[in-house]
This record gives structure tokens, C-alpha cells and sequence, in this order.
């Protein structure tokens, strides 16, 4: 008897700005930044296995099978919880690797409430983004699945509503390791912390920028392209840069003018991340 299949979406972020504030003694990075979702991402399907085995069935080139982090994902879990159960699982990628709108943590987090759902574990929310965030700084505001502000290196969150715009997000066609970014001799590491609430209107800047265009001339080139339309912006340590729209309609004219020459998607920002409003339906 073949088994149903639980279909989860992974959907990306946007970092609308991003502050360094300082760096901690273990070399992470303290940050401010605004995460929003986009109605836009990877899809991933689990099936349980009685056997306890953990099996990722989509190959995803450069990444391997035990190096996943949905692999990593399920694995920690079912190490914390001792759950005997196992899994199949099947990715559809559709976000870039190494693109600043957090695919890999996305699929991460993804992996982990659709676990705790399928292996009835119950755990709350704080367990699941505490586990998240020793995958990945980006995991737990998937976990949570709500639009924040984040502090420390990404997990001190404080949900927020800011406007959900329709974006257009260029893709430049390279990859850029966040590890790489964050340990360069020219970043910024020194930028004030925001201490009122909400964060003032200006504070729009992402610190990462100068860093990632010196190195990949890219990402400069679209930042300039889509600047001619729209204020245009890089998400996390890139690679990728996207601006706002009122419509989906104007968002489309401009990527239609764009896309010729550039990939890119045109998608809605979410408030509340697209897992989260499946999970609530599936309940
Ligand atoms: C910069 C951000 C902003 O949202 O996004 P991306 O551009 O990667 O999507 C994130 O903080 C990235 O989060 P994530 O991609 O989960 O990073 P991790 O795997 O935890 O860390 C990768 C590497 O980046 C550096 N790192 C990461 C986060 C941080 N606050 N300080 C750091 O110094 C560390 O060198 C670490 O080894
Ligand atoms: N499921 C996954 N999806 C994407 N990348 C993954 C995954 N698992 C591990 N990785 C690794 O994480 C790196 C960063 O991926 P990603 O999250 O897409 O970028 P970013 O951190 O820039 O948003 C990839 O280059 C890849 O080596």
C-alpha cells in the first residue's frame, strides 16, 4: 500500500535591512535586521518509514546527501526526541543556493514542523526554533513564521507587520558564501544599534552591501539595473536583490524589462510565512 504524502512549502525571505552591531567572541556576528517571507519557495513531500531510516530521494547538485540541512534537520530531531520513526523525503528546489533569501534554512525548518507533525512528537515552538538555530542563524524565524525583527545573531525575535508589497527579486547568477562575507577585513561591524521601536523609516541599509559588490560586480550591475525603477536592495550577504511594487501588475512590467537580460521572480510579501498558513489548514 503506498504511502500519503505530507507536501510542505519552504518559502524564501527577504532581509529588508540589515545592521552588524558587533561580533561575539565566537566570531558570530551580531545583527538587526527585518525579515519578511515571500509568497514564494521550495516544496518538500515526507513519507514515514517504519525502518527509522532518514532518506532524502532528490539529489541536489554540490550538496551531499548527509551535508543537507534537511538531512541535518531531520536527523537532530529525531536524535533529541528519540522518535524510532523514519522518513522519505522529496525536495522541489526552486530558490537559488547561496542567494540571501534562505532557501537551505527555510528547508530546514520546513523538515522540522513537518516531522514533529508526522511523527506526532508535540513539541512547542520554542523547542523547535532552540534545535533550528543550532542548524542555521536563519532557521528560527522560519520556525516561527511570523515577520520580525531580529537581534543577536538572528534568533531574538519580535514579530512585526511592516507593508506586504508585491517584489521583484533579481537573481545574478552566482553564489555567495555567507561565511565568506561575514569574514572579510572591510565589513562594517560597528553600526550603531537601533534602539527605538519600531525601527525608524531610513534605516533601510544593508551593511553587507559594499563587501559583496567589491567582490561580485554582479550583484552591483542588478543593483543598478533595478535602481533605475525602484529602490533597490540586497537581501542577507546576497546574492540576490529585489525591490518593492504596489502591484503585482507594475512589479511584472518592470521584471518583463528586466528578465531579458537578468533572472528573476516577481512574488508577494507574507506577514505570515506560506508553512504556516498550510500547517494551520492542515489542522
Ligand atoms: C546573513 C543572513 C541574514 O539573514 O542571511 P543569508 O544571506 O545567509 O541568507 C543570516 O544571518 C545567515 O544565516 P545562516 O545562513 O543560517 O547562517 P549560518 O549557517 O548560521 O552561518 C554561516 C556562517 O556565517 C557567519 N555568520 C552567520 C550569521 C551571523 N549572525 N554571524 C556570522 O558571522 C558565520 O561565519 C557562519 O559560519
Ligand atoms: N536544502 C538545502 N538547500 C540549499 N542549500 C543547502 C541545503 N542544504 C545545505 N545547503 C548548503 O547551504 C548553502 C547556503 O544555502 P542557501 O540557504 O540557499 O543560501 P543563503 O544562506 O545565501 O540564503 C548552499 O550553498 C549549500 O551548500
Amino acid at each position: 500500500m503506498s504511502q500519503a504524502r505530507l507536501t510542505l512549502p519552504a518559502p524564501a525571505k527577504l532581509n529588508l535591512m540589515l545592521h552588524i552591531t558587533g561580533r561575539r567572541a565566537d566570531g558570530y556576528h551580531e545583527l538587526q535586521t527585518l525579515f519578511q517571507f515571500l509568497d514564494y519557495g521550495d516544496e518538500l513531500s515526507f513519507a514515514l518509514r517504519d525502518d527509522g531510516e532518514v532518506r532524502l530521494q532528490t539529489e541536489i547538485a554540490d550538496v551531499p546527501h548527509d551535508s543537507n540541512l534537511i538531512v541535518r534537520a531531520a536527523r537532530a530531531l529525531k536524535e533529541q526526541s528519540g522518535c524510532p520513526l523514519g522518513v522519505d523525503i522529496w525536495l522541489k528546489k526552486v530558490l537559488p543556493m547561496g542567494g540571501g533569501i534562505g532557501g537551505g534554512s527555510s528547508d530546514a525548518a520546513t523538515t522540522l514542523l513537518g516531522l514533529n507533525h508526522l511523527w506526532q512528537l508535540g513539541w512547542d515552538e520554542d523547542r523547535l526554533a532552540g534545535l533550528g538555530l543550532k542548524l542555521g542563524a536563519d532557521v528560527p524565524v522560519f520556525v516561527r513564521g511570523h515577520a520580525a525583527f531580529a537581534e543577536g545573531i538572528g534568533e531574538i525575535l519580535t514579530p512585526v507587520t511592516p507593508e506586504e508589497p508585491w517584489y521583484l527579486v533579481l537573481v545574478p547568477q552566482v553564489s555567495v558564501s555567507t561565511a565568506e562575507i561575514f569574514s572579510d577585513p572591510l565589513l562594517t561591524r560597528d553600526t550603531p544599534p537601533i534602539k527605538v521601536r519600531p525601527v525608524p523609516k531610513g534605516n533601510s541599509r544593508n551593511d553587507c552591501l559594499p563587501v559583496v559588490t567589491r567582490r561580485y560586480p554582479e550583484v552591483g550591475n542588478a543593483l543598478n539595473l533595478l535602481g533605475k525603477f525602484t529602490e533597490a536592495k540586497l537581501t542577507g550577504t546576497g546574492s540576490c536583490v529585489f525591490g518593492a511594487f504596489p502591484s503585482k501588475a507594475e512589479a511584472d512590467k518592470v521584471s518583463a524589462l528586466l528578465t531579458e537580460t537578468l533572472t528573476g521572480f516577481v512574488a508577494k510579501g507574507a506577514n505570515i510565512s506560506m508553512l504556516h498558513r498550510k500547517l494551520q489548514a492542515l489542522l
